[in-house]
């Protein structure tokens, strides 16, 4: 007794289970309807409009069909001249029909096509909206990156492919109804038949969809390296060392290697899927044939007339093909589903709004750290440990140290690309967490280390230092003038119009230290900001360039506060204050003359630099 109880449970259950499952398609439809109507009323209204005719239509074609038989029979047994007549106007109104179905149906392909690029380009500007708003810490985080690249992949066309099927679900329910209409006039059984046969092919499809979704979501990293080995085979900047170093068939094999295993999991879906889907096609063939041989009976008795027969052969064959479809869509809604799922995931993902909204400082104190220490996300280990420093406005501070000391670090907590772990980080008297974050970032000109090399033209390479001057040409020339960029431009045959880098058409290629001095200039340009903060802005220039903007460098600054990074020991002892670092310490700090004084860590790495150009 109990076990039966039991067994009956585990059946609820499992119908339960099902339900929920078979509910959950429609889970993202709304949203789906939401973003389709977003993108396109009028083209959505048309393809509900079309989805109507085309889900009708055929019944009525049918039904006329069966006239047309059963006109040319009474035709032929009458010879009636009125009987010929009727008969061929029913095939005149069939062929009207048919030609009203072409259009619906070809109306209903250009409205999906179309809309089908509309919302690609609207969920594309939709994910790339949500990456503005993330912060440093996400692009480094390898899972977060997985979700967007799945997101990208193929969600663009997934909400289509939802609503439309919704659409095609609708269509199909109507050409069903109106077909078990006219087929029950023959026998009940026919339709159940009918809606027998076509349902272990959905049990089939669904299962497949679950399991080619998840095949999908753990091959996110796999995807995301073969797309990286494609980059480094296949892009200008990774040429000249991948054929150097002879890496080509390396990277070439790891390329192989990872199709070849995506291939033999995809290989065997597909088979499996064929097998299924042809064993379970059996059972509906056998169906088929079983009611054709039943109606055929039925005809020969004279229970129902010729044109019956073929009405009916017509609405079974026709509603059997649309009920597997319609249970095919329905599989499809699920794969849709679990995709979009996934692209919501990571436009809804929670980031965590800048609360700051201070856009003034209390007191001109300039910038101070109290007590900074900072781990990475996902990592215990301090980078830096407890750093205290002062920068008045105007003075410039240069910060030393050996590789790995946590310098870059530091200043990606003052840009506020990260925020510390504890302590905190003044700006005039304020809390780098309560400035709006938007005033914060017009205040600072920084130039990274790996600063980006924009495929634009020169004027707007420099440009973008202050976007809302992007074009300005006056001040395009006052900050390569500063930046020791002007002289190469101007002997450039389109000077600032000349497109920089080898993607586009006409491009040009410039040297590494021009490069840097383009960089540096796109630091000037942001003549507004009043800190400027420079990650070896002169690592790759020549030494007399060096030399002239590190003699000119207090004019050049005029007021701003300087924060830069150099292992170069010519152009630290300018600044006003320097701090040496250490495994995230500051081991040292004071003026040149100072730290010379103190004979500690500068003084020797200094000894070291000066010796070697003896
Ligand atoms: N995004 C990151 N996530 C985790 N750890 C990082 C990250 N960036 C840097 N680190 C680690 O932090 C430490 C300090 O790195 P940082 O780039 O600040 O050094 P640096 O002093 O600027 O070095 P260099 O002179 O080579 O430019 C290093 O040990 C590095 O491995």
């Amino acid at each position: 007794m109990a076990k039966k109880k039991k067994s009956e449970l585990k059946g609820w259950k499992l119908i339960g289970k099902t339900m929920r499952k078979s509910l959950s398609i429609f889970r993202y439809g709304i949203k789906a309807l939401g973003l389709v109507w977003q993108t396109s009323a009028v083209l959505t209204v048309a393809i509900a409009i079309f989805t109507l005719m085309s889900g009708l239509l055929p019944a009525a074609i049918a039904y006329v069909g069966k006239l047309i038989v059963d006109g040319v029979v009474l035709a032929s047994r009458s010879g009636l001249i009125s009987d010929r007549n009727l008969a061929l106007s029913y095939v005149g109104f069939e062929a009207l029909l048919i030609v009203i179905l072409a259009a619906a149906q070809k109306g209903l392909n250009v409205s999906q096509s179309l809309l089908r690029v509309l919302l690609g380009q609207q969920v594309n500007v939709l994910i790339l909206e949500k990456a503005l708003t993330l912060e440093l810490a996400h692009f480094e985080d390898s899972e977060f990156y997985d979700k967007m690249t799945q997101a990208r992949s193929q969600a663009s066309s997934r909400p289509l492919s939802l609503i439309s099927r919704i659409f095609g679900l609708g269509q199909s329910a109507l050409t069903l109804l109106t077909f078990s209409g006219l087929l029950l006039q023959f026998s009940v059984w026919a339709v159940i038949v009918l809606v027998l046969a076509a349902i272990p092919s959905f049990i089939a499809e669904t299962k497949f969809s679950e399991h080619s979704f998840r095949l999908f979501k753990w091959r996110s990293p796999e995807t995301r390296q073969q797309h990286y080995l494609e980059t480094l085979l296949a892009r200008e900047d990774y040429a000249k060392e991948v054929q150097l170093y002879q890496l080509g068939g390396m990277l070439l094999r790891r390329y192989r290697d990872i199709f070849d295993r995506l291939y033999d999991e995809d290989r065997n879906l597909t088979i499996q899927k064929g097998i299924w889907g042809y064993l379970l096609g059996l059972l509906s063939t056998g169906a088929f044939y079983a009611a054709y041989a039943w109606i055929v009976i039925e005809a020969i008795a004279g229970k129902i007339s010729l044109g019956e027969m073929t009405m009916y052969l017509v609405v079974f064959r026709q509603g059997q093909a649309t009920f597997a479809a319609a249970l095919t869509s329905i599989g499809g809604m699920y794969e849709d589903n679990l995709y979009l799922a996934n692209l919501y995931e990571f436009l809804e993902q929670p980031i965590p709004k800048s609360e700051g909204y201070i856009t003034r400082g209390i007191e001109p104190d300039g910038i101070r750290f109290e007590n900074v220490s900072f781990c990475y996300p996902e990592s215990t280990e301090p980078v830096l440990k407890d750093i205290s420093l002062h920068l008045k406005h105007g003075e410039k501070l240069a910060i030393v140290g050996e590789n790995g000391s946590g310098k870059t670090t530091l200043i990606k907590l003052l840009t506020r690309l990260y925020v510390p772990t504890s302590g905190r980080i003044l700006l005039d008297g304020v809390d780098l967490n309560d400035w709006d974050i938007d005033v914060l970032r017009k205040r600072i000109g920084v130039i990274f280390q790996n600063f980006v090399q924009y495929q634009f033209t020169v004027g707007e390479n420099v440009g973008v230092g202050d976007v809302e001057r992007l074009n300005e040409y006056q001040e395009w020339e006052v900050a390569t003038e500063k930046g020791m960029a002007k002289p190469f431009i101007n002997n450039m045959p389109k000077g600032f119009s000349t497109q920089l880098g080898k993607w586009f058409k006409g491009g040009q290629e410039l040297s590494g230290g021009q490069w840097q001095k383009i960089a540096l200039s796109r630091a000037f340009m942001r003549s507004q900001a009043d800190i400027l903060v420079l990650d070896e802005p002169t690592a790759a220039m020549d030494a007399e360039a060096e030399m002239n903007i590190f003699n000119h460098f207090r004019s050049l600054t005029k007021d701003q506060m300087v924060v830069l990074i150099s292992h170069r020991f010519s152009t630290v002892r300018m600044a006003d204050k320097i701090i040496v670092m250490a495994d995230g310490k500051i081991i040292e700090q004071g003026s040149h003359e100072q730290l010379l004084a103190t004979d500690g860590r500068y003084a020797h790495l200094f000894s070291l630099q000066a010796a070697g150009y003896k």
